[in-house]
């Protein structure tokens, strides 16, 4: 495998209960690319991150996450590699749970504090990572009291923590209001355009969602793959149209998106 390829998905299906819930998907994620998967409900888009997070199997064709095979390798190691935010481990994390607590137990791959001590290296940098995603102010307050937009920015300091190669978004601005959603996709186009970060793929509904410097984008439809490349040869009125079945505008302006029904 190519060493600039995070993601290499060659002819992956997912059978569950005998339902197709990817079907046939080719994909490549370099490590330089910040992806965006859009697709309406039920379309795959969980079922492919938990693929590519290590938290399962394709039933068959071939799946290489940095480097790896997903079912021949020990994915417990492969996901400390990759920071995965998403409402699932965020429904898992006890609400008296310190935010600090929340951010520097990913070190260990658990939630829920279970070490007396850490290490001061680990708390300085998840304060740090807490202080760059505006939560500098909130460490030492109970997870379960925070706003939906504190818990999104908890997340993905949380799945930074590791300094992973590889971070997965998993609709990191549901539930937020405009205010919210707007400081989020301010956040992550800085991160999309920091040479440094981790490899990225963002889930989202909505292409009003998109940060610019995101460069690429896979639209998905019933497990298969309508369309996938460079954002703007993807996120057209055509593509938008075949993904969620209905006849869609899409207009961009200032760097960002949106979609109307067309009448
Ligand atoms: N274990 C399973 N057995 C059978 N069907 C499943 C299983 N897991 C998920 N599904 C179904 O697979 C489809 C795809 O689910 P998935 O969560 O990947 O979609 P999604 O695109 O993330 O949807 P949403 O936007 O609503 O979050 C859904 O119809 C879901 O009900």
């Amino acid at each position: 495998m190519h060493p600039d390829l995070v993601i290499a998905a060659e002819q992956v299906n997912v059978v569950r209960s005998g339902r197709h819930l990817l079907r046939e998907l080719n994909w490549q994620v370099e490590l330089d690319e910040r992806w965006v998967i859009l697709g309406p409900n039920g379309a795959g888009k969980t079922t492919l991150l938990n693929l590519a997070a290590g938290r399962s199997h394709p039933t068959s064709g071939a799946l290489h996450v940095l480097g790896e095979r997903i079912g021949r390798t020990d994915l417990q190691e492969l996901r400390t590699r990759v920071g995965f935010s998403t409402s699932a481990l965020s429904e898992r994390i006890p609400g008296g749970e310190l935010v600090r607590d929340v951010v520097v137990t990913a070190s260990w791959s658990v939630v829920g504090r279970f070490r007396e001590s850490y290490d001061e290296q680990d708390v300085v940098r998840a304060t740090n990572l807490l202080r760059e995603w505006g939560m500098g102010s909130l460490t030492e307050r109970e997870y379960g009291t925070l706003s939906e937009g504190e818990r999104k920015r908890t997340q993905i300091a949380r799945a930074l923590m590791t300094d992973p190669e590889l971070l997965l978004l998993d609709e990191p601005a549901a539930g937020l209001d405009l205010g919210g959603r707007e400081d989020l996709v301010t956040r992550l186009t800085r991160l999309a355009m920091d040479p440094d970060a981790p490899a990225t793929v963002l889930v989202t509904h909505h292409v009003e969602e998109i940060p610019p410097g995101f460069t690429h984008a896979l639209l998905l439809r019933d497990g298969a793959a309508v369309a996938s490349g460079q954002v703007q040869d993807v996120i057209t009125s055509d593509n938008l149209s075949e993904t969620f079945g209905m006849t869609l505008k899409v207009s961009y302006g200032e760097g960002r998106y949106a979609a109307i029904s067309a009448r």
